[in-house]
């Protein structure tokens, strides 16, 4: 699968997972979004289906600073947007919390949803605390790349003990 980034340079270049992904030749610095283009967007009402792979050509990531990032999905993307099903970060900056993922936590999470395992995890390998996310949610993952409605998110949550 073709993964892109777009960039909003706010955080710092150092930390920063998605400038590492383009660095590797994992993942294409771009400037714009194709229609088939998968967006990761926290922010949508849709979560993301093992059935949407159909869909698209591409996935992308937002690199943009957490604490703007509503700032920067408030522009009108191009693309097919959806959010993750609940997941835990398992990088240093935000570790288990729910849903506040780095890019590259995120990419590989869709990839392992959509049924690219080898790829997903080969992401993970590239970055110290790569493993701790895989840990944190590998039955949550292998899960969610069985999902067929969102519906029975809920249901996976509860077995987890990870619903309110
Ligand atoms: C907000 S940026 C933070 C980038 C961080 N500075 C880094 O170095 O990776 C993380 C991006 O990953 C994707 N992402 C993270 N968590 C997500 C989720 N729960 N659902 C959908 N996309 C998510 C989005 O594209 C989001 O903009």
């Amino acid at each position: 699968m073709n993964l892109q980034v777009l960039m909003f340079y706010q955080d710092d270049p150092k930390k920063c997972t998605a400038a590492k992904m383009v660095k590797f030749g994992i993942a294409k610095n771009i400037k714009k979004i194709g229609n088939k283009g998968l967006v990761l967007d926290p922010f949508s009402e849709k979560t993301l289906l093992p059935s949407d792979k159909s869909l698209i050509n591409s996935i992308i990531g937002i690199d943009c600073s957490w604490t703007l990032a509503d700032q920067a999905f408030s522009k009108k993307f191009n693309g097919i947007k959806r959010k993750l099903p609940p997941l835990l970060a398992g990088n240093p900056v935000n570790y288990s919390k729910l849903n506040k993922l780095t890019t590259a936590e995120s990419l590989s999470a869709s990839l392992f949803i959509l049924g690219f395992r080898d790829d997903a995890l080969a992401i993970l390998d590239k970055f110290k605390w790569g493993h701790t996310f895989y840990e944190l949610n590998q039955n949550l993952l292998d899960e969610y790349s069985k999902l067929e409605s969102e519906d029975q998110i809920d249901i996976i949550l509860k077995e987890y003990g990870l619903s309110n």
